[in-house]
């Protein structure tokens, strides 16, 4: 049953996806009509609810999905289809310590912070104040700022901290900044590197290249179906190129 406080996702239509917190003191507004939230208090997720103009609306329960459609985002964010590979090439499981750079609105970060747990210690760096703010407050809505140490620091220059389990590098110049993660890595620790253009990806090759083992890039692609009675095919509108996916592992000097 739904409670104050309870964030829930108002599903109006497959454009319409709103993640909210239930506050029975204040309203929910949309362009096809509002509710009161204190008429959300008690429902069960799944059920449907009536808009101000009759229209009908669903309460559901947030998924990462809807986390990401519902987020504020200053900076550009990572797809969903390019953070789920990503958490399976970073190789972690919950407990781990991992780096990120940079923070940006704090996609990443949370996803990764809501599949490793509550024992795992996300450590982000973003050079600007502005950004990580954001991403903080993304993150403390979801209940999930205990698990993340946002750092304010250019991590071309340093990364605090040692013998970590895996760094994710999606920033515009990530060659730059794979001596501070070499160092930072434990041996056999993953790198792994999100980039949109292909100069990008040869210059983070050339320079993991010696000191990194099983080093290869990837492009993931996802195509939507529309899904209409005698018309299911290919939607002819959607988002075509993301970026590219680098992967090393940290060989040990001399090795
Ligand atoms: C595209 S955004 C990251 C988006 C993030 N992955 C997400 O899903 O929300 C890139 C971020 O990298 C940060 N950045 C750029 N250079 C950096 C550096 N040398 N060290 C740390 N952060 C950096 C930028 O300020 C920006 O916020």
């Amino acid at each position: 049953m739904i409670k104050e406080g309870d964030l829930i996702v108002i599903w109006i239509d497959g454009r319409r996806i709103y993640l909210t917190k239930v506050d029975p003191k204040k309203r929910f507004s949309s362009d096809k009509g509002y509710i009161d939230m204190e008429n959300v208090v008690g429902k069960d997720f799944g059920e449907k609810v009536q808009l101000s103009t009759g229209r009908e609306a669903y309460i559901l329960k947030p998924t990462p999905m809807d986390i990401y459609k519902g987020l504020k985002r200053p900076t550009q964010v990572l797809y969903p289809k390019d953070v789920a590979y990503i958490l399976y090439l970073l190789g972690v499981s919950p407990g781990a310590t991992v780096i990120e750079a940079g923070t940006g609105s704090g996609f990443m970060t949370i996803s990764m912070a809501y599949f490793l747990g509550k024992e795992s210690k996300i450590i982000s760096y973003d050079v600007r104040q502005d950004t990580q703010n954001s991403a903080r407050k993304n993150a403390e809505i979801l209940g999930l700022g205990d698990r993340i140490t946002f750092k304010i620091g250019d991590i071309r220059e340093r990364i605090d901290e040692t013998n970590v389990d895996a760094i994710f590098l999606d920033m515009p110049d990530p060659w730059n900044a794979i001596e501070t993660s070499y160092a930072s890595l434990s041996p056999s620790g993953s790198l792994v590197i999100f980039v949109p253009t292909v100069v990008q990806v040869e210059k983070t090759y050339l320079s993991m290249k010696d000191k990194f083992i099983d080093v290869h890039a990837e492009e993931l692609m996802s195509r939507e179906y529309q899904l209409k009675e005698n018309a299911v095919r290919p939607k002819s509108i959607g988002v075509w190129h993301t970026g590219y996916l680098i992967y090393g592992r940290k060989l040990l000097k001399g090795d």
